[in-house]
């Protein structure tokens, strides 16, 4: 999604951070920021000295809202520990770091490369593909008022599934990747159906079991091409045909949702962010 994480950085006497943009109160702790501490312990752990820097910090990215923006905090700590402690690793580098550091590589992979992207982990080795870059698709993330942790949200998924939902979510993860590497978003309605986790993350993410009919709706308006949880929830992501009016769209998940703190936010695919050295 665009939505960024933009960070100017420079060497001071002192440590600081000036935080503009959403959760700006993340700068009130030096020592416990994950930008700052994720700098420090990739410098630390290459036996390198951290200089103080100067943080300016503008975050669009919504917190605990299954945007990725722990993704995107590490990933800006790895890339300040390259440049200020004189790494001299390659994009690659870093962005394998981040995704080690994160524990899988979702978030950072798309945050990293930007488009739809697809990765995985092979050991220690990051494999990522990018497609769908430029799609013109619009997107509407719904944020309810409560956040949800992604380890809670993992611990509602079974240990095991059956192989009828394993078939069915392995054909519609490769119909959905071919959806956006075709511009196909007539793929969609059918690509986004989920077995494996939207089911059982529905208790914790009230939005997902009130904007998901819509898709089935007849009075649902027009450009409406898909919806599913985004990433592990609790908000829920709208993928809608750029050529259809947002209003009337906006309107029926505003009463669909029934949250009175339900904040909507529009976006677009993103494309690959700039990190300048
Ligand atoms: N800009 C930021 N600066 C400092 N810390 C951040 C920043 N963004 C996120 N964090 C840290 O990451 C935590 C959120 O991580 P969490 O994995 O729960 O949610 P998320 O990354 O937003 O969602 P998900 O991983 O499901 O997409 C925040 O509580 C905060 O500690
Ligand atoms: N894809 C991950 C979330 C990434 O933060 C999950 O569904 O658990």
């Amino acid at each position: 999604m665009s939505l960024y994480l933009n960070i100017e950085a420079g060497e001071a006497v002192e440590t600081s951070i000036q935080a503009t943009g959403r959760n700006p109160d993340l700068a009130a702790s030096l020592e416990r920021n994950l930008i700052l501490t994720t700098y420090r312990e990739v410098l630390a752990a290459q036996g390198k000295f951290a200089p103080h820097l100067s943080l300016k910090v503008h975050n669009e990215i919504p917190l605990g809202m299954g945007c990725g923006s722990s993704a995107a905090a590490l990933l800006a700590g790895v890339h300040l520990a390259n440049h200020f402690g004189d790494l001299g690793w390659t994009p690659a580098q870093v962005m394998t770091e981040a995704c080690l550091r994160e524990g899988h590589p979702d978030n950072v992979a798309a945050c990293a490369l930007g488009g739809m992207t697809t990765s995985c982990q092979q050991g220690s080795e990051i494999l990522t593909a990018t497609c769908g870059l430029d799609l013109p698709w619009r997107l509407l993330l719904a944020l309810p008022g409560a956040s949800l942790a992604t380890e809670k949200a993992r611990a509602l998924l079974p240990d095991s599934y059956s192989r009828a939902d394993a078939v069915a979510n392995i054909q519609r993860s490769s119909l959905l990747v071919a959806a956006f590497a075709l511009n196909r978003p007539d793929l969609l309605h059918i690509a986004m159906r989920d077995r494996i986790h939207q089911p059982y993350r529905s208790e914790a993410c009230p939005l997902l079991p009130r904007l998901l009919p819509l898709l089935a709706a007849a009075d649902a308006p027009a450009g409406i091409w898909g919806a599913a949880l985004s990433g592990a929830g609790p908000s829920v992501l709208l993928i809608l045909d750029p050529e259809a009016p947002t209003g009337p769209v906006e309107e029926c998940v505003r009463q669909a949702a029934e949250d009175s703190s339900l904040e909507l936010v529009q976006t677009t695919i993103s494309v690959p962010a700039e990190v300048t050295y």
